[in-house]
């Protein structure tokens, strides 16, 4: 059965290639994650499709801006259904206070759930050299955190960091606090684009909510048999 801590990553650029995914997964997966590939081929339609069928959406656009537009972009998009939305914290506390506080008086206003905000700490592709290239002294590790207490007081859900920072996070911001890990590898598997990884059964060790999984599952040559192995290496950390 689906564990709703499995975020599959639906990273295609047909409704297609969605619907064949999903119904493979069927009972298995009951959360996606819609990027921008997706989104920006397919637009609102995906995620109506996937909410018609029970699903849960995590709507990834990573929004970056200066803090109106954010913010109002993230009221364009609250109506879709998602569960959650995000934004770059690199955008700053005023931008994130900005956008959480409009999330929420715009959903009050129209008297529908608002979806949870999280933040985008340190791309999971980003390594120690990347990193220095962009001139910042801090270790990754460290600016991670200092993102996601920031996020927390800006009053976001959570953020979206490396299965490597997930313990510093939740110590740091607590037990409710969302920490979304994408950069997960079963054991041996590609880490394809990724420089910050661990396995499923680490990341939830470490304290990480949600494990956002693609290539592993998409790209398998038994997409169910990948997702049920991953599910069932989750099982043993609860
Ligand atoms: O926000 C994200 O979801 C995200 C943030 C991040 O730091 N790293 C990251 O990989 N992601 C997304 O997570 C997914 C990871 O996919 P795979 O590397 O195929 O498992 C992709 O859809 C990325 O866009």
């Amino acid at each position: 059965m689906a564990d709703e801590r499995l975020i599959a990553a639906l990273d295609f650029h047909t409704l297609e290639d969605v619907k064949e995914l999903v119904n493979t997964l069927g009972d298995s997966v009951s959360y996606y994650k819609v990027g921008m590939e997706l989104f920006y081929s397919v637009g609102s339609e995906v995620v109506t499709w996937l909410r018609g069928e029970g699903k849960e959406v995590f709507l990834d656009l990573k929004l970056h801006d200066i803090p109106n537009t954010v913010a109002s972009g993230l009221c364009s998009l609250m109506d879709l259904g998602a569960s959650i939305l995000n934004v770059h914290a690199s955008g700053g506390y005023t931008m994130m206070k900005t956008a959480a506080d409009r999330l929420h008086e715009e959903a009050a206003k129209r008297g529908i759930a608002c979806p949870k905000l999280i933040a985008v700490t340190v791309l999971t592709s980003i390594n120690q050299e990347d990193w220095e290239g962009l001139g910042h002294e801090l270790q990754i590790k460290s600016a991670v955190v200092r993102y996601a207490k920031l996020a927390k007081k800006a009053g976001l859900d959570g953020v979206v960091a490396s299965p490597q920072e997930a313990a510093l996070i939740r110590e740091a911001c607590g037990p409710d606090f969302l920490i979304v890990t994408p950069g997960v590898r079963p054991a041996g598997a590609s880490a394809d684009d990724q420089s910050r990884i661990a396995t499923p059964a680490k990341a939830l060790e470490a304290g990480a909510s949600h494990l956002v999984i693609g290539r592993p599952i998409r790209a398998a040559k038994d997409p169910k048999a990948a997702a049920e192995a991953i599910l069932k290496e989750m099982e043993s950390v609860r």
